[in-house]
C-alpha cells in the first residue's frame, strides 16, 4: 500500500476535567473525546527540546546499586535503570519474578488497586503459561534476542495517541519492519510499577490475537516499546479511509477481540481496559490483533503528565466509578463494533455522504439518526455549532449544517459537551446496531445488544459471546480477511 501512515498528522481531540470519581487510580482522570480523524499529533510534552532538559547524567556501570548512587539519581533516571534491569532480567533471569500483579480469578470480579496482589517473590504470583517452566522469556515472539534501539532506523510516523508516538522502523539486524512506540515517562513510584507490569506482560504474551512484542528500552525520558508492525493499520484508520466495515468482517473483528481478551484474562489475569478501534490492528496476512492493553487512560495520563483521558468507549458502570471487570471491555467492544459497521462513532450524528452533499435540505433532515441515541435536539444543536467548511466550496447554510458532522465526537469541529455525552451513556438506552440505510443480520444485532447491556450483571461474558450464532456460523475465512485487508491498503 502507499505509505499509509506517513501522512497522518494533527488531531482534534479535546478533553475536559473529570467530575466523575474513579476508584481505580489516585491520579485524577479526565475524559477525552474519540479522535476526530486518525491523524494524531504529539501530546504536549513530547518535544525533544523539552526532554533534553530532563536528561540525567550517564549512569556509571557497576555502581548503580549503592544507596548514594540511587539517591543521586533523579527518579526518572531510576526508572530507566529499572527498565534496563527488567530487560536484562528477561534475557538472563530464570526466576520468573516480575512486577506483574495478579488479579481475581473470576472474570467478573472487579479489579481495583486494592484487589491486586503484588508478587511476593516466592512464586505466589500466578504464572503465565507463556513462561516456560516459570522462567521469564528471554526471546521475543520469533525466538530472537529482544530488540535494542540501536537496531532501529526510523521510516515514518504511524500516529500519536494520548500517551506517546508510534513510528514505523526498520530493524537493521533482522531486516524487517517493526513499530516502535515511545511513551513519555513520569517517575512517580506507582507509575513505575505499572509500566514495569505492562512491559513484563507484553514480554510474556504470545497469542495470534495480541500484537507481538519485540523488546523495550529507555530512551531519554521515554520508554520505547517495539512491536509487530501491522501493515493495514488500526481499524479506525481503515474505516475512516475505506468506509464502514462490512458486517461479515465486523463479526471476525469481534471474534478476534474476544479471543484476545480471553487470552489476556485466562493466561495473564489482566483486563485490557482500552478496547476501541484504534487499538485493534490488522495486517495483510488477514490477522486482527489487539494492542495497548494495560495502557489505561489513567496510566497514559500519568506517564505523559498531559491532560488526556478516558475515552467515551467507557461502560456506564465505569463512568459512574465502578471497578473494571472484563465486562467493561465487552461494552467497549460493542461500541467499537457499531462504529466499524456504521463508519462513525455510535453516539454521534451520521457523517455526510457525497450523495447527501447534493441532497436537498429536507433530505438533509433525514441524516438525523434516531439510533445515534443522542436526542435529536442535541444533534441539531450540535449541527448548528459546527458549520465548518467541507472543502468543496459550497458554503450555503443547509450544506454547511449537514457538513458540520453533528456531535462531532467522531468528526471534526467542536460541539457537544463531553459531560453531556457521558451522562447520556449512563442515563439513556444503549446504542444499537441499526442504520436506516442498512439491514444488519439479526444475529449481529443481538450480539451487539448482548455486549451493550447496561447492567454488567446481564452483559454477556467473552466466553458466552463466542458461542453466539453470529460468531459460530460465520462463513468468513482467513482468505477473506486477507483479501479484505489487502483491499484496504491497495486503495
Ligand atoms: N503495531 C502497530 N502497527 C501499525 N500501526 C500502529 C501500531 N501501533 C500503533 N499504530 C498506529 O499508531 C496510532 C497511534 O497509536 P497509539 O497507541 O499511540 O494511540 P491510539 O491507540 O491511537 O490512541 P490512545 O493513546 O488514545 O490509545 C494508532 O492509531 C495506529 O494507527
Amino acid at each position: 500500500m502507499p505509505d499509509l501512515v506517513a501522512t497522518r498528522s494533527g488531531t482534534s481531540s479535546k478533553s475536559i476535567p473529570s467530575v466523575v470519581s474513579d476508584d481505580s487510580s489516585a491520579v485524577p482522570s479526565s475524559f477525552a473525546t474519540p479522535k476526530s480523524t486518525i491523524s494524531r499529533k504529539k501530546p504536549a510534552g513530547l518535544s525533544i527540546a523539552s526532554l533534553k532538559a530532563h536528561r540525567a547524567p550517564p549512569v556509571a556501570p557497576g555502581n548503580g546499586d549503592s544507596p548514594e548512587f540511587q539517591l543521586a539519581l533523579s527518579s526518572a533516571e531510576q526508572l530507566r535503570l529499572e527498565i534496563s534491569r527488567l530487560q536484562l532480567s528477561s534475557k538472563s533471569s530464570s526466576s520468573g519474578t516480575s512486577a506483574v500483579e495478579s488479579v481475581p480469578s473470576s472474570p467478573s470480579a472487579p479489579i481495583t488497586p486494592g484487589s491486586v496482589n503484588v508478587p511476593n517473590g516466592n512464586g505466589a504470583r500466578k504464572k503465565s503459561t507463556a513462561s516456560v517452566g516459570g522462567k521469564a522469556r528471554r526471546k521475543d515472539k520469533d525466538g530472537e534476542e529482544l530488540v535494542k534501539n540501536e537496531d532501529l532506523e526510523v521510516l515514518a510516523d504511524l500516529g500519536a495517541g494520548n500517551g506517546g508516538t508510534v513510528t514505523k522502523v526498520w530493524n537493521k539486524k533482522r531486516n524487517c519492519i517493526m513499530a516502535r512506540k515511545l511513551i513519555l515517562v513520569d517517575a512517580k513510584p506507582a507509575i513505575k510499577k505499572q509500566i514495569l507490569r505492562e512491559l513484563q506482560i507484553m514480554n510474556d504474551c504470545a497469542s495470534p490475537y495480541i500484537v507481538g512484542y519485540y523488546g523495550c528500552f529507555p530512551i531519554d525520558v521515554h520508554v520505547g516499546i517495539v512491536m509487530e508492525y501491522m501493515d493495514a493499520g488500526s481499524l479506525d484508520y481503515i474505516y475512516r479511509h475505506n468506509g464502514p466495515v462490512s458486517i461479515e468482517i465486523t463479526g471476525k473483528v469481534a471474534e478476534a477481540v474476544l479471543r484476545g481478551l480471553m487470552y489476556l484474562y485466562d493466561v495473564h489475569r489482566i483486563i485490557h481496559r482500552d478496547i476501541k478501534p484504534s487499538n485493534i490492528l490488522a495486517n495483510t496476512a488477514g490477522e486482527i490483533k489487539i494492542c495497548d492493553f494495560g495502557v489505561s487512560g489513567e496510566l497514559i495520563n500519568s506517564i505523559a503528565n498531559t491532560f488526556v483521558g478516558t475515552s467515551t468507549y467507557m461502560s456506564p458502570e465505569r463512568i459512574q466509578g465502578a471497578a473494571y471487570t472484563i465486562k467493561s471491555d465487552v461494552w467497549s467492544l460493542g461500541i467499537s463494533l457499531i462504529e466499524l459497521a456504521l463508519g462513525r462513532f455510535p453516539f454521534a450524528e451520521p457523517p455526510d455522504s457525497s450523495s447527501e452533499a447534493d441532497a436537498s435540505d429536507s433530505e438533509a433532515q433525514a441524516t438525523f439518526d434516531a439510533n445515534a441515541t443522542l436526542p435529536l435536539a442535541a444533534q441539531r444543536a450540535a449541527l448548528d455549532l459546527g458549520g465548518n467548511s467541507n472543502g468543496n466550496g459550497n458554503n450555503s447554510p443547509p450544506h454547511e449544517r449537514r457538513r458540520s458532522r453533528g456531535v462531532s465526537l467522531a468528526g471534526g469541529g467542536s460541539t457537544m459537551s463531553i459531560l453531556d455525552l457521558l451522562q447520556h451513556i449512563v442515563n439513556e438506552p444503549a446504542p444499537k446496531l441499526y442504520s436506516p440505510r442498512k439491514d444488519f443480520p439479526q444475529e449481529a444485532v443481538d450480539f451487539v445488544e448482548d455486549c451493550l447491556s447496561k447492567d454488567p450483571a446481564t452483559r454477556k461474558s467473552p466466553q458466552e459471546l463466542l458461542k453466539s450464532s453470529w460468531i459460530v456460523d460465520s462463513k468468513v475465512t482467513k482468505a477473506d480477511l486477507e483479501k479484505w485487508t489487502k483491499s484496504t491498503v491497495e486503495e
